[in-house]
């Protein structure tokens, strides 16, 4: 299947920097995919998903949007995006709704009516239909300035969506939302792209929040560090997972982890053994020494992404050790 975001070679170099900002990335999403971007500051994330959105020009390289290219077809790529960025753009003083009558408007969905009576009627069954997944249903037609953080980022999103885009461009969307309103905000995004199979393409500094992604790229430096499934990311970063046992009989378990051939190392109080399957299930089930102690080290996108942007600052200053 024709891949709809496809990068190739994308170069970007600001005028009057010495490094591009972007230096020569490639990847793919797939349709309906969940791709999560990652890096840390200045690692070419706004960059890149400004070029892909069209906000942006690049210097060099290829980037097709829905089967658009970015610089030709600028207008058909807009078409076919919602993009909610770091930054709010409501007016604090019209209702949620008239906030989207201005939106889709501008962007030539609808032609503007002073009334919401006045609007089509496909205009207000999508505005309900997606108010209602939302969750901000009671709220739409007050005044935007009395809305939580929460509920305004929700108002944004909804806006994004009501000219149905087959990609959603998410930069840092629960930026300053507190746990629970990013809890909801998630609950909702998943509900939507199930239900609109829309393509989700996300920046965060929540980790977490890309650990449901079914596929992750990490940049450093404008480059592609690492594309893969979670779990191959965090294999290819942290290695093998492990888990720590202890036994009353210790020297038994140590000769059966031996027999066994496991992989193992003896820290003060337990064994760390190393596994590869998803579970340590079928290596428990060996054992047969009585076990005091099991605990199964969960593997983290953070505990990957903090030793790629170790090794990261490891290499830069060793260049400029050079
Ligand atoms: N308008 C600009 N002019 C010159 N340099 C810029 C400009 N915008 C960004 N940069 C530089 O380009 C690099 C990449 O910045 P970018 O904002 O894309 O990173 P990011 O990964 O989105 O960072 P953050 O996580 O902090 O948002 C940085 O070194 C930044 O200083």
């Amino acid at each position: 299947m024709e891949p709809i975001i496809r990068v190739e070679q994308l170069r970007k170099q600001y005028k009057n920097s010495k490094r591009p900002a972007v230096d020569g990335i490639s990847f793919e999403v797939g349709r309906g995919e969940f791709f999560a971007f990652l890096g840390p500051n200045g690692a070419g994330k706004t960059t890149t998903i400004s070029i892909l959105t069209t906000t942006l020009s690049k210097s060099e390289g290829t980037v097709m949007i829905a089967g658009y290219d970015v610089e030709k077809e600028a207008a058909k790529v807009r078409r076919n995006v919602g993009i909610i960025f770091q930054n709010p753009s409501l007016d604090l003083d019209l209702t949620a709704e008239e906030n989207i009558r201005l939106h889709v408007s501008i962007y030539g969905v609808y032609a503007y009516r002073p009334f919401y009576s006045m609007m089509p009627k496909e205009y207000k069954q999508r505005i309900e239909e997606l108010a209602a997944i939302v969750g901000i249903h009671d709220n739409l037609f007050k005044k935007v300035k009395g809305f939580s953080g929460g509920m305004k980022r929700k108002l944004e999103i909804m806006r994004s969506l009501m000219h149905k885009p087959q990609i959603l461009f998410l930069d840092e969307p629960t930026q300053g939302l507190d746990a629970s309103a990013r809890q909801s905000l998630w609950a909702y995004l998943q509900k939507i792209r199930k239900e609109e199979n829309i393509t989700i393409f996300l920046t965060t500094h929540y980790l977490e929040e890309a650990e449901e992604a079914d596929r992750v790229c990490m940049i450093t430096h404008g480059k592609v560090a690492v594309l893969g499934t979670p779990e191959e990311i965090k294999h290819k970063l942290l290695g093998d997972k492990s888990m720590l046992i202890d036994a009353g009989d210790r020297k038994a378990l140590r000769a059966e982890l031996e027999e066994l051939q496991v992989s193992f190392t003896e820290e003060e109080q337990c064994f760390r053994v190393r596994f590869q399957d998803k579970t340590p299930q079928s290596l428990v089930a060996r054992l047969q020494t009585p076990l005091s102690r099991m605990e199964v080290h969960q593997q983290t996108l953070e505990e990957a992404y903090l030793s790629l942007v170790q090794q990261s600052q490891n290499d830069e200053s060793r260049k400029g050790a050079v």
